[in-house]
């Protein structure tokens, strides 16, 4: 990979009163059991990521598998206990406090699970509330806190208090807030989890329609694989403060690289998640096609058509044919032989 904006690499975060004497003692690389044996607690555990300038990249795993501590490592919050935090190629470690507080302030934004709104501000001043710890003039913070609230859908509800919200609106308040510095980063950490799952769904289509807009890097955290896959470019699977696999939804569906993925991915929804690359087979001579399917598509966005036809669909990138989509395939795939996926 070429140049991310954020890295890190082997980072642990122990936990317990003997956690900086059992890095000291160079115990890290040690059979599990030994963490244990010493009661340290490793929230994470030799962690090495790469986020790419403008990917919506996942942060996901059941609860206690690590996914706050490693936000808090990669957003400067938290120093590692080992490990090294690269921001756009600098370690966070050499940095002073100023200069962190100043990356978070300018190029970091965060939005939370529980909104933290403050109550006692208007939406209007929530929003502008980040621009107003950077110094700058209320006329300058108010019209950009208006272009914000308009963006995130809000307009004529400036002057309401968060409790005169719902939850899906706070979240929206909070969504602003967390852009108005127009930060470079943005952190997302279980930011639908208190909403019902209609305005969950909502939320999620509302972080891609910016996402699609703003074209930010997006760290998302969440325990939800149907969240991830919706909204990632690449999911991180973590388990005990370990990173199990890397990867785009479909690449840990069809060759997940543990048992432990294979579990979690089993139930995913595969026709949402894979695409026509997955289900391709040789085209046969002669080229006669029921239709064209682009190789980047959805399955369930051409599976009835491929379903009714009784000849094969072309599947094609860039105008070059790579082979067709039948029936049969698509079914293996389906229903999860994918020995015929690429
Ligand atoms: N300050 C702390 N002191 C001791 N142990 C901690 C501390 N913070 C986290 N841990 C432990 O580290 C592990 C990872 O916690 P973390 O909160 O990062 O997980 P998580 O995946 O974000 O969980 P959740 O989804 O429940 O928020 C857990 O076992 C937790 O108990």
């Amino acid at each position: 990979m070429s140049h991310p904006i954020l890295a890190c690499r082997d980072v642990c975060k122990l936990y317990g009163p003997r956690a900086e004497r059992f890095v000291r003692d160079g115990k890290l690389a040690a059979e599990p059991s030994a963490l244990a044996e010493a009661g340290v607690t490793a929230a994470t555990l030799n962690v090495s990521l790469e986020i790419e300038r403008g990917e919506t990249f996942v942060i996901m795993g059941l609860s206690g598998s690590g996914k706050s501590t490693l936000v808090r490592i990669l957003s400067g919050l938290t120093p590692p206990t080992a490990g090294v935090v690269l921001f756009e190629d600098r370690d966070l470690a050499s940095m002073s406090e100023h200069e962190l507080i100043q990356i978070r302030r300018h190029q970091m934004g965060m939005v939370f699970q529980h909104f933290a709104l403050l109550p006692h501000l208007t939406v209007l001043g929530n929003v502008a509330f980040p621009l107003e710890i950077q110094g700058r003039p209320r006329t300058e913070r108010e019209a950009r806190a208006r272009e914000m609230i308009t963006l995130v859908g809000l307009d004529g509800r400036e002057g309401r208090f968060p409790r005169e919200l719902s939850g899906g609106q706070q979240q929206r308040v909070g969504i602003a807030r967390s852009l108005a510095a127009g930060p470079d980063l943005w952190f997302l950490d279980e930011p639908f989890s208190a909403l019902d799952p209609l305005i969950r769904r909502e939320m999620q289509d509302e972080v891609l329609r910016l996402q699609g807009l703003l074209k930010k890097t997006i760290v998302f955290i969440t325990h939800d694989f149907d969240e991830a896959t919706r909204i990632a470019d690449r999911i991180v699977i973590m388990k005990d403060g370990r990173v199990e696999q890397v990867g785009s939804a479909e690449e840990l569906v069809l060759k997940p690289a543990t048992d432990y993925v294979r579990a979690f991915t089993r139930d995913a929804p595969r026709a949402k998640i894979l695409t026509a690359r997955a289900v391709l087979a040789p085209a046969p001579p002669g080229g006669d096609f029921a239709g064209e399917v682009a190789a980047t598509a959805r399955i369930a966005s051409f599976a009835r058509d491929v379903e009714r036809a009784t000849k094969p669909f072309a599947v094609t990138e860039g105008g070059k044919l790579l082979g067709v989509v039948d029936r049969l395939a698509m079914i293996d795939v389906l229903v999860g032989h994918a020995d015929r996926a690429a």
